[in-house]
């Protein structure tokens, strides 16, 4: 069975890591400078890092510069997510060196332009499905953007080659990622599935690493590594263990 992906978070907001709880402006933690906590996650093992401009998700101006630094100080895979919407954001988050990017809005409002960016750019895009239920949720998850396996259904045929699932109503809340939206996003395509929020302990991993063969490639892991439920040595060992 393929191993679990483990992709640590660094979500910026105004210049620093944060974490929110339900994608909500002004909840949860902050740690810092964004570079000292993905080089910690780089130092740790991390084969991957999760990259987030807030700023740009919210639409509340944009870390694009302090992201592009980030990115050129790494040595691991980034995927690079927030504010992605048109050619210019597009280009510059390709320019960063970043393995893929993670389209989520544009899936939303602007399809055409998106089925270009899959066609043109093959596996370097990854759309993220957002959800509160069934409903996808767009614009820094603040405003509703359509049916999860209606869009599922024609980004598949449009050749999008991953998901990034998050559930917002667990994100940040370390109760655990939702397995059923997972199951039933994974039974509806064949693309691998990448998920997202509530993940709160190593039992979380080791549910998603039995779900490889369902399709689950990876999962991001953001509020449990910074308030320590575990450490990633501990989550990459359980990984690599299978
Ligand atoms: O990714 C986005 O575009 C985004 C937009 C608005 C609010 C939050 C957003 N991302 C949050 C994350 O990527 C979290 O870091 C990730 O889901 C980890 O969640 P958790 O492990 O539950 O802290």
């Amino acid at each position: 069975m393929a191993k679990l992906e483990l992709l640590p978070a660094v979500d910026v907001r105004d210049g620093q890591a944060v974490q929110l709880v339900k994608g909500e402006s002004g909840t949860g933690g902050r740690y810092g400078e964004p570079l000292a906590a993905a080089l910690a996650w780089q130092e740790a093992g991390a084969e991957w890092i999760h990259l987030v401009d807030l700023d740009a998700a919210f639409g509340t101006g944009d870390n694009r510069a302090l992201i592009a630094d980030v990115a050129g100080r790494l040595d691991v895979k980034i995927e690079l997510s927030g504010g992605i919407r048109d050619d210019a954001s597009l280009e510059a988050a390709l320019a960063t060196g970043c393995r893929r990017v993670n389209l989520g809005t544009a899936a939303l409002e602007e399809p055409e332009w998106v089925a270009k960016a899959i066609a043109a750019h093959g596996d370097r895009i990854a759309v993220g499905l957002d959800v509160r239920g069934t409903t996808l949720r767009g614009r820094g998850w603040t405003r509703d953007g359509g049916n999860l396996y209606e869009t599922l259904a024609r980004l598949d045929a449009e050749g999008c080659a991953r998901y990034v699932v998050t559930d917002i109503n667990q994100d940040g809340t370390l109760t655990g990622p939702n397995l059923q939206l997972l199951r039933d996003v994974c039974a509806r395509t064949d693309r691998p599935v990448v998920a997202s929020g509530g993940i709160s302990s190593l039992d979380d991993l080791r549910a998603l690493a039995a779900m490889t063969g369902e399709g689950v490639e990876g999962a991001i892991v953001g509020t449990a590594l910074y308030e320590g439920a575990f450490t990633l040595p501990e989550a990459l060992a359980l990984v690599r263990e299978g």
